[in-house]
């Protein structure tokens, strides 16, 4: 679609792509990706009578003699700690702290209540926190370390997730160098160092990354390059129409179809979502630090919402602090500060489309409609996936 607005241009992205298969992958490897099928418990949680304290399990009211003969008889205890078997006959466990040992007598302390141990206590029961077979997690869910823990006392080794989608980086520019200070004229990678882990955030790998000059034979080889198995190939420049940039023409003449070309968005307008013959999707970023990271947060969160199994990412909303002016047919992408906790939004300084003071201090993108915004009225809010 021709220059839809920006709301649009969120949704044609979820909608070009579908949830990538399933893949089985160890414990550890499956933090940050979704579950794709139902975690169950292949044993019931406790498995078997555990002790919740270090003391004496127990048989009978005190006072008792100590043994190490099973099963425990009434007037019987023996050492135990936390988290061993109960033994057979133990009637509760009584914490050290409440124990007095006699020889080879064991009794209650004065400290301990007058009823303990009473039956069954400290003793944790097979099955309380879930029965063998029960559901724990629902499909779909992104795994956290709580999740994984409970899927590793569960009996789970590995687990089904939704495959992390894998994107090729391709950089383009012959002005751009990788370190250091550029001479007037050349401009410091900004995505460089930056797209991988900002990617990775949003559930994605990188599996290449090449740095190209404004060359359209190179940048047609760059996106025919199967070799990395990537489904998604992110570019940034050249998205404009200078005798420089040739992102368009070859998307042409390579036979893909723009789903989004270009969103009635400042900055980041340039912004392309294509699809080429072979299914492969190519997001291009315009050159611009601010206006590329604002396509990222338009059109590359919810793709890889939808590639990594999640729901929709429905934006936030946000309160003006103070007016912000619209232009006709546009929406303006405005870094914000909160003022203050329950305050509005007040858009940070230094936020052109070259600039990354204003995103690098910001709390959240709000976005600005065409009618503009008085102090109080609310608008759509983008979260930064890195706060
Ligand atoms: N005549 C017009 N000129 C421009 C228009 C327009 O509508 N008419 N649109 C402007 C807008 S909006 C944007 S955004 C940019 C889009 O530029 P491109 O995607 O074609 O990108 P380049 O021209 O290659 O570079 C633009 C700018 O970004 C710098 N750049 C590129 N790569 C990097 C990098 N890796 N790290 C840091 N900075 C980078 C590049 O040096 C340029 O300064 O076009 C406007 N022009
Ligand atoms: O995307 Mo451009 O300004 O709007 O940088």
């Amino acid at each position: 679609m021709r220059r839809p607005d920006w709301s649009s241009a969120r949704r044609l992205a979820f909608d070009a792509t579908a949830s990538l298969p399933a893949a089985e992958v160890a414990l550890a490897e499956a933090i940050g990706q979704r579950l794709a099928a139902p975690l169950v418990a292949l044993c019931a949680l406790p498995h078997y009578a555990s002790s919740a304290m270090d003391g004496w399990a127990v048989a009978g009211p005190p006072p008792w003699r100590i043994t190490d003969d099973l099963p425990l008889a009434p007037g019987l205890c023996r050492p135990i700690v936390t988290g061993a078997a109960i033994p057979t006959g133990t009637t509760a466990v009584l914490r050290s702290e409440h124990a007095a040992v006699l020889g080879d007598r064991l009794d209650v302390t004065g400290d301990a209540r007058p009823d303990e141990p009473r039956p069954g206590e400290h003793v944790r029961q097979p099955a309380t926190e879930a029965a063998l077979g029960e559901r724990l997690i629902d499909a779909g869910t992104l795994l956290t370390p709580a999740h994984l823990a409970l899927a590793a006392s569960a009996g789970h080794d590995t687990l089904s997730v939704v495959r992390r989608p894998r994107v090729a980086l391709v950089l383009t520019g012959d002005e751009v160098v990788p370190s250091g200070i550029p001479p007037a004229g050349r401009v410091r990678d900004s995505f460089g160092p930056v797209l991988p882990a900002l990617l990775a955030s949003l559930g994605a790998i990188t599996a290449g990354v090449v740095h190209l000059r404004d060359d359209p034979a190179a940048l047609r080889a760059a996106l025919l390059d199967t070799a990395s198995g990537a489904e998604l190939l992110v570019s940034t420049g050249g998205t404009g129409d200078s005798s420089a940039d040739h992102l368009r023409a070859v998307l042409s003449e390579l036979g893909a179809v723009l789903l989004v070309d270009g969103v009635r968005m400042r900055p980041g307008g340039p912004s392309i979502l294509a699809r080429l013959p072979d299914g492969r999707l190519v997001l291009g970023l315009p050159g611009n630090p601010l206006a590329a990271m604002m396509g990222i947060l338009t059109l590359g969160v919810p793709l890889l919402a939808r590639m990594t199994g999640g729901p929709f990412p429905e934006a936030a909303t946000v309160t003006a602090a103070e007016p912000l002016p619209g232009r006709a047919d546009t929406s303006f992408l405005v870094p914000y500060r909160l003022t203050g906790a329950g305050a509005g939004a007040v858009a940070t300084d230094h936020r052109g489309a070259a600039m990354m003071r204003g995103l690098a201090a910001a709390d959240g993108v709000l976005v600005c409609p065409p009618s503009g915004l008085e102090p109080g009225q609310a608008a759509a809010s983008i979260g930064l996936p890195w706060r």
